[in-house]
Formats: structure tokens, sequence, C-alpha cells
């Protein structure tokens, strides 16, 4: 396991979105519920959707409509279902959803501080730049990237690559903060430092078990982090 102070020069920090910035689950929620009643099928808890965020919007659908995290249902209601989970999303993309606290300070004081940051998402590009835009934190991205930005996405390293590409930094010098176990295998894989927020959705996973290199309890540590490996 690494320390950031090994990650010398940390230049590029990226940061997942649901479940990390955003607590976006009262929304999501809200989508899959009305698409389910829609479709005249049982509804799901909140509780239920929250351990099933992270892999992408079709993932969640499929997941809901099986009503399971294996997601296996067939392709004709999913076809038909998920361009109904779209329209009710949209509809619902900023209504209950909230940041964490302390993430507008914190990225607030690493712009300052010259740090570039990005967002990398598994959620589509429809939904991300608006939210972001509404949510207020689009002045803080010189880069996003969504779900579907690249062939792959995370787990994948490919977004956390072309990220580090895209500012020119290696993956050494950047760090991958995020919730769930995509986000670290992605870290990993790519060769990034890896933050686990225990705040977020992990699903049946103990955050501890997910092998991120610092599990951190509030948002604002990773300012403290990145101010001792300095
Ligand atoms: O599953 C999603 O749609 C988004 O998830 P992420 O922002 O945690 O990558
Ligand atoms: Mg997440």
């Amino acid at each position: 396991m690494k320390t950031l102070r090994d990650n010398c020069q940390t230049k590029l920090v990226a940061f997942d979105l649901d479940g990390t910035l955003l607590d976006s689950v009262p929304d999501l929620a809200k989508a899959v519920q009305l698409t389910l009643a829609e479709l005249n099928l049982p509804t799901q808890q909140q509780d239920n959707v929250r351990g099933w965020i992270g892999n992408g919007a079709r993932v969640l659908v499929k997941r809901a409509l099986s009503g399971d995290i294996n997601g296996d249902i067939p392709k004709d209601l999913f076809d038909k279902a998920y361009p109904i989970f779209l329209k009710h999303y949209a509809d619902n993309l900023n209504t209950d959803s909230e940041l964490y606290n302390g993430v507008e300070d914190t990225l607030a004081a690493f712009k300052r501080a010259g740090i570039a940051m990005a967002c990398i998402t598994n959620k589509p590009e429809q939904f991300t730049l608006p939210l972001l835009k509404e949510i207020g934190l689009s002045q803080f991205f010189d880069k996003v990237v969504c779900g579907d930005s690249f062939e792959h996405r995370k787990p994948h390293p490919m977004p956390l690559l072309e990220t580090a590409k895209f500012f020119n930094v290696l993956p050494e010098q950047s760090i991958m903060v995020g919730d769930s176990v995509n986000d670290i295998i992605a870290a990993q894989a790519a060769g990034f430092y890896s933050i686990c927020v225990s705040y977020g959705y992990h699903g049946e996973d103990d955050v501890h078990q997910l092998g991120a290199d610092v599990v951190i309890q509030h948002f604002s540590e990773i300012a403290q982090l990145l101010e001792k490996a300095a």
C-alpha cells in the first residue's frame, strides 16, 4: 500500500461524482421508482437503489428491474424501461441531491493552490454536464470524463489514463478520490493513488476491504492528506 508521500508532487486530483461529491441517491431513486411505476412493476426502496449506483445508468436500470445486483433481465424489458428512466432522471436531475459537506470549500482551496482537477464518473454525459453546472462544480474541473466518453468506463483504467494524458501528468502524480470498488480498481490499474470516502455507496462491500490506499470519513480530509505529503 502506497502512502501519499510516495506520490511526490501530486499534480492531479480526479473525483468520482455520485457518492463522492454528490449525494444523488434521492433523485436516482425517484427516477427508478417512477420508471417502475410506469411499467407497473414492484417499487424499490431508496436503500436498495443506493447499493446499485456506480456502474452507470444502464446497469442501475437493469439492477432495479431485476431487484438485485446482478441485473439479469430480458433485453426487451430493458429496451422498454431505459428511455423511461432517462426521461424521469432528466426531470429530476437535481431536485433533492445534495453536495456532501466540505466539497465546495475543499475544491475551491485546491483550485487556489493550482492543483489540476477532473471529474471522472460513470454517469452518462447527458446528465453529468448539466448536473455539474447546476450544483456549481463545473468551474473546478478542467476535464470531465463520463461513462460514455471512452470505449471503457471505470473499473477500466482508460478514463483515468486518458485524464492524466490530457493534463500531461504521470499516473504516479495523480490521485483518484471515489466511493466504490470501481474507483479503487480503476485507480490501482492506472497507477493512481486511491482515496476512498467512507460515506459513499459501496453496496454490500466493506469500505476497508476495497483495497484503497487510504479511507477517509469526511471530504475535507483530502486537504490535510495533501498538506502532510507536501
Ligand atoms: O453509476 C453512475 O451512474 C455514476 O456513478 P459514479 O459517479 O459513482 O461513477
Ligand atoms: Mg461513486
